[in-house]
């Protein structure tokens, strides 16, 4: 049988998983990868890595599904040994009580006792607590572990903005849209928009726990803890804002003291994709595409659950033009 080809736009962490995902669905596809731009340079690269959902909506079972996914990708690759992945433990104090449904996919979930909240707390506003376990992935070098696996299995990689999806049309059987923002322009979608992000990434490894509330979070990754974090909507603005990076340090000192004596490495912005829903469908009104963008704050979280399941639409595609 002919080797179906398939175009996914996009090299963030849902282009390259999805590509790798769809190889290993369909062995016999020829997979290439377009893109404008490449890790490190997508919004991907910029994720503190936390493996907890975030400023995404989406029914929380399908969210469930996904994380779980990712959560069992993650062991895959932590046993190779590879860098940048790792357990973590913390806690998420609260204002206002909330013990979501996802918890259950935590380890060691704890919800703090009033004891263990005067130990604790560092403000006022800080009335409750869950101590958990979760998992970080730190993006660049998972991607590149992607990456090198997706070439091996003979995947192309192409550097191109795409202006209109119909130009691929007569070059490929099946397109994936992995593009984030992007989309908004790429397939006019109106439903996604910019929630701008600003971390800094310091050193100090002293801190061994994440602690994260309403307004700030202080999270590890192998050799760095990201603080964040700010979630601004419809704020396309990618340039560092010194008054906010100094608002999120001093923020994260007083919830973490500790990191008083941080060393600071390095600031970023970045955006965000975000939708009331992820956008994983086939495109009833252009056939053979597949959407795959939209992941909000969540996108590390979610990507192997939805790669996973995007690899099968595809699958969907490719079996109903065989029939053709
Ligand atoms: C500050 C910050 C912290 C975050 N922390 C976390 C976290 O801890 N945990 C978590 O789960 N998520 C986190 N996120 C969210 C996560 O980063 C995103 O959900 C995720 O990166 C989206 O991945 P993506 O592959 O869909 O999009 P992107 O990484 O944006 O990739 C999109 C790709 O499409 C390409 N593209 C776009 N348009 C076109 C076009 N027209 N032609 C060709 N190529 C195109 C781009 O070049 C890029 O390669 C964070 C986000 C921010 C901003
Ligand atoms: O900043 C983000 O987009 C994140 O996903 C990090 C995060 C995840 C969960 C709670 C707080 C911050």
């Amino acid at each position: 049988m002919v080797s179906p080809k398939i175009a996914v736009i996009g090299a963030g962490i849902n282009g390259v998983s999805s590509a790798l995902a769809i190889q290993e669905k369909i062995p016999n596809a020829e997979v290439t990868i377009i893109s404008e731009k490449f890790s490190p340079n997508t919004t991907s690269d910029v994720a503190a890595g936390l493996i907890e959902p975030y400023l995404c909506d989406d029914d929380v079972n399908k969210i469930i599904r996904w994380t779980k996914a990712t959560i069992h990708r993650i062991q895959e690759y932590m046993a190779e040994g590879n860098d940048g992945a790792e357990e973590m433990s913390g806690y998420w104090i609260q204002s206002v009580k909330e013990v979501p449904k996802w918890l259950e996919v935590m380890k060691n979930v704890n919800v703090l006792s009033e004891q263990e909240m005067k130990q604790i707390a560092k403000r006022p506003e800080h009335k409750f607590g869950v101590f958990y376990s979760t998992w970080y992935l730190e993006p660049t070098p998972y991607i590149k572990w992607e990456t090198e696996k997706f070439l091996k299995n003979g995947g192309r990689i192409v550097q191109r903005k795409v202006e209109n999806i119909r130009e691929l049309d007569k070059d490929f059987d099946v397109i994936v849209n992995c593009s984030g923002l992007g989309s908004k322009k790429l397939v006019g979608d109106n439903g996604i928009y910019p929630t701008r992000g600003q971390i800094i990434k310091v050193s100090c490894p002293k801190v061994k726990h994440f602690f994260l509330d309403d307004q700030y979070y202080a999270l590890l990754n192998d050799s760095t803890i990201t603080l964040g974090g700010t979630k601004d909507q419809h704020q396309w603005d990618v340039t560092v804002n010194p008054k906010l990076a100094q608002k999120i340090f001093e923020g994260n000192c007083v919830n973490v003291p500790s990191l008083r004596s941080a060393r600071i490495l390095s600031h970023h912005v970045d955006l965000r994709p975000s939708r009331a829903t992820v956008r994983l469908e086939i495109d009833s009104k252009l056939g053979k595409l597949v959407h795959n963008y939209g992941h909000g704050g969540s996108g590390i979280t979610l990507h192997w659950g939805c790669a996973l399941e995007c690899a099968a639409l595809v699958e969907q595609l490719v079996a109903k033009r065989a029939k053709l």
